[in-house]
């Protein structure tokens, strides 16, 4: 499965660990987030994660800055994204099972690696439900 990563420079560590984890479990990771500590804006990573996700470059894109609420709030201004801010395993099943969602955004200041791990992992291995939330999720569009 092919998966996006982007991250601020809040994220570079915890999305070092995750993308070092996901490679080892056989996930194909592309990385479009920072790598050093030097700070960059958090609209500009959803933007490049948004847009591998939108083309099919990627079935899903994970969003890392340091609570996961700006990138998340900027990736959800993008027509086509629905990016869920998941602090556990349940929120992150929920969001694929009934919002279809296509992005998870995590927080590097806030959850320990393997709590975020464990989220992604909830996160890629759900499917959507469809039946009434599909028309639910439909009227979200932009
Ligand atoms: O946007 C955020 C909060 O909603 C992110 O956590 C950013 O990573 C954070 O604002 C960055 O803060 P910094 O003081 O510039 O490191």
């Amino acid at each position: 499965m092919k998966i996006v990563m982007g991250n601020d420079h809040a994220g570079v560590e915890f999305k070092n660990k995750l993308m070092e984890e996901l490679r080892s479990k056989g996930y194909e990771i592309m990385n479009v987030g920072t790598d050093t500590l030097d700070s960059v804006d958090y609209p500009d990573i959803a933007k490049k994660v948004s847009e591998k996700v939108l083309n099919g470059e990627a079935k899903f894109g994970i969003l890392i800055c340091g609570t996961g609420i700006g990138i998340s709030i900027a990736a959800n201004k993008i027509k086509g994204i629905r990016a869920a801010l998941c602090h556990n395993e349940y929120t992150a099943k929920l969001s694929r099972l009934h919002n279809d969602a296509n992005i998870i955004a995590l927080g590097a200041r806030v959850l320990g690696e393997d709590l975020g791990l464990a989220c992604v992992e909830a996160f890629v291995n759900t499917e959507f439900e469809g039946g009434r939330h599909a028309k639910r999720v439909g009227k979200i569009e932009l």
